[in-house]
């Protein structure tokens, strides 16, 4: 089993159980992160007892608040990667090819790119504590591909510009209210019932399983096209001095001026 730094990666029964493990940065995600997440979907995707992958948070504060903005504070990335490049978007890509389940188990706060992640699983069980929400245009930040596309598809138009454009929190009955997510269960049965849903789909025909979540993916494939102009985008934006003021601000434990540094053409 490969040993990993910034997760951790078991396979549990029928489940491939993917813990982001940085509790002490609420489980926000650096370039390595993203890479090792790429690594253990990858191998759950390939080995046979896996019959659906588990993506959950270490510790019970968070399940993922995203990139890593302290990081990006500092150096204005997310840090170093084994190929270079800071590959979000191809983790995006693969939780949605991988031919399995890929159910998110919200343990705690999934906000920003972390709370894209459990949008993008097929299915996602909350912890009655988890909360959730946007938080990009408050550091500077935003996913202008499959994190507002597909998230309007999921909670509807109105609801999807709600949660961008005034980076509010949620809690699980508001999330399970409005369709963000499928269950909420008492924090300390999270796992035990996430499990459960994976023993459930393992009992089920697995090319039934593959052909139809491509089916359901081949609606919104369009959307990664979407996806790479808006990583093209925030690249440019995210080192900007609207961009870095945003993460300075949250690194510094501040509000941002962004009325100080916003180009307004
Ligand atoms: C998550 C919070 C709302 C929690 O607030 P709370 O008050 O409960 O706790 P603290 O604020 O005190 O946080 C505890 C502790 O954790 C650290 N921390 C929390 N989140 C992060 C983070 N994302 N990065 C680094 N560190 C984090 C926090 O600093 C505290 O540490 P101490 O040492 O001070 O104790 C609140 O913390 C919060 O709002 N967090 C930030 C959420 C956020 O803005 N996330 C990033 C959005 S941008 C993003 O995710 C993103 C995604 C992509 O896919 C990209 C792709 C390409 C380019 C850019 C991308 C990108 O920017």
């Amino acid at each position: 089993m490969t040993q990993f730094e910034d997760i951790t990666y078991e396979v549990d029964g029928a489940a491939g159980l993917i813990t982001i493990n940085r509790p002490q940065r609420y489980n926000a995600f650096r370039a390595k992160t993203v890479d090792e997440l790429i690594s253990a979907f990858q191998q759950a995707w390939t080995d046979r007892a896996v019959r659906a992958v588990i993506l959950t948070g270490s510790g019970e504060k968070a399940f993922c608040t995203g990139g890593d903005v302290k990081q990006r504070a500092e150096t204005g990335d997310y840090g170093p990667s084994e190929l270079g490049r800071f590959r979000i978007s191809d983790l995006h890509k693969l939780m949605r090819d991988i031919p399995k389940p890929v159910i998110a188990a919200v343990n705690g706060i999934a906000i920003g790119g972390g709370h894209v992640l459990q949008v993008l699983a097929d299915v996602s069980i909350a912890a009655d504590t988890a909360r959730f929400g946007q938080a990009g245009p408050r550091v500077g930040s935003f996913d202008a591909g499959f994190g507002s596309a597909y998230l309007a598809r999921v909670v509807g138009e109105k609801k999807a510009r709600e949660i961008w454009m005034f980076c509010r929190q949620y809690s699980a009955d508001d999330a399970l209210a409005m369709g963000l997510i499928n269950k909420v269960v008492p924090a300390d049965q999270l796992l035990t019932e996430a499990k459960s849903w994976a023993a459930d789909a393992a009992a089920l025909s697995p090319t039934a399983i593959k052909f139809l979540k491509q089916s359901f993916n081949a609606d919104t494939d369009h959307q990664a096209g979407l996806s790479n102009m808006a990583m093209t985008a925030l690249d440019m934006f995210g080192v900007s001095p609207e961009g870095m003021e945003g993460a300075t601000a949250f690194a510094q434990k501040r509000t941002p001026d962004f009325d100080s540094v916003v180009d307004w053409h």
